[in-house]
């Protein structure tokens, strides 16, 4: 049997911060197969990736842990064919991210459990980050954020500088008590890299995941394409209007956006009630020049629809909205 494949598992609540981090893991410059799961319809994250050119698997429309359990392991085994095949590899490890609403375990029972995968896979470390302004509320609130505390061989404590001593104190005490095995680490996104992150050896037990899901998630999504993009402005007003008015329904915007007269993408986000400002993304060519949105509820995805047509001032059948 030839070396096992090293997988590292990037989990983390709803914008806490895994493609920043996957980002500057592949900056790093070792040849890496990356699987993202995505919990909204229309795929976003591949488009955030400053690496384009890498075998790369989107699996999105729901989670890894439940709707779409099923498509991991053949999108392993697939991999793993195309690793076999040569003796030049096209990779040299995985990195799995999982959508902001998975619970890991079922993903764990998968690597550590299916036997044909287990015998060529090797689960290295599982991350999973924590936004040090939203983490506890996220956990106090979430099954699926303290799920995916609970299987972290590393707490990548994240989003620093957008938070002040006193609540990054109140977080490390707070796992102190809730996951006071599991090494955490603060980094902004400017510190992370490859390097940043200790120890890649898995550790030496691994509790075995049950292979159970936790109950069904509550979370829906909303998916716009938008043949004509407002002006920056406009959406900014809107967005921030959504967030403000649906703090505790509207737990997640993110998008590519072609803003009239710019040249190129900018990828949006919006987390915690905080639109950040948008990001230049390169010109992919032959990309769909359509703005994507992807808007994540917990509970009224129908009325955050409606208002959000209203403030753009389009109709349904122009701005096509899948609701799932
Ligand atoms: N200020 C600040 N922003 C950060 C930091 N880390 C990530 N962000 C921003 O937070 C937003 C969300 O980051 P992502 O990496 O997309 O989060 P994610 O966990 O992949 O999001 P989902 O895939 O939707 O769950 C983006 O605008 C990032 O640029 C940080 O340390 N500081």
């Amino acid at each position: 049997m030839q070396d096992k494949i090293p997988v590292i598992v990037i989990t983390g609540f709803l914008g806490s911060g895994k493609t920043t981090l996957l980002n500057r893991l592949l900056a790093d410059g070792v040849k890496t197969a990356v699987v993202i799961n995505e919990f909204g319809a229309t795929p976003i994250d591949q488009d955030l990736l400053q690496i384009q050119d890498i075998p790369m698997t989107v699996l999105s429309g729901g989670c890894l842990c439940c709707q779409i359990k099923g498509a991991l392991a053949p999108t392993l085994k697939n991999l793993w064919m195309a690793w076999n095949k040569t003796d030049i590899k096209p990779f040299e490890r995985i990195i799995i991210e999982t959508s902001g609403v998975a619970n890991p375990e079922p993903i764990l029972d998968t690597l550590l459990r299916e036997s044909w995968l287990s015998k060529r896979y090797l689960l290295q470390q599982i991350v999973t980050t924590l936004a040090i302004p939203s983490a506890i509320a996220h956990l106090e609130r979430h099954a699926e954020a303290r799920a995916q505390m609970a299987w972290a061989d590393l707490l990548l404590l994240t989003h620093a500088d957008l938070a002040d001593a006193a609540q990054h104190a109140e977080l490390l005490d707070y796992l102190k008590l809730q996951a006071p095995a599991t090494p955490t680490l603060t980094a902004t996104r400017d510190q992370l890299n490859a390097g940043t992150l200790p120890s890649r050896t898995p550790p030496s037990f691994r509790r075995v995941p049950s292979g159970q899901a936790l109950p069904e998630h509550s979370f829906r999504s909303l998916s716009l394409y938008m043949e004509h993009t407002p002006s920056w402005p406009q959406l900014q007003a809107t967005l921030q209007t959504l967030l403000t008015n649906h703090a505790d329904d509207l737990v997640r915007i993110k998008g590519v956006v072609y803003i009239p007269d710019c040249a190129t993408p900018f990828a949006v986000h919006g987390v915690a009630g905080h639109l950040h400002p948008p990001v230049p993304l390169p010109e992919r060519p032959n990309q769909d020049r359509r703005s994507r949105l992807v808007l994540i509820t917990i509970s009224n995805p129908e009325q955050v629809a409606k208002e959000l047509l209203n403030h753009l001032g389009t109709k349904r059948d122009q701005n096509p909205i899948r609701l799932h």
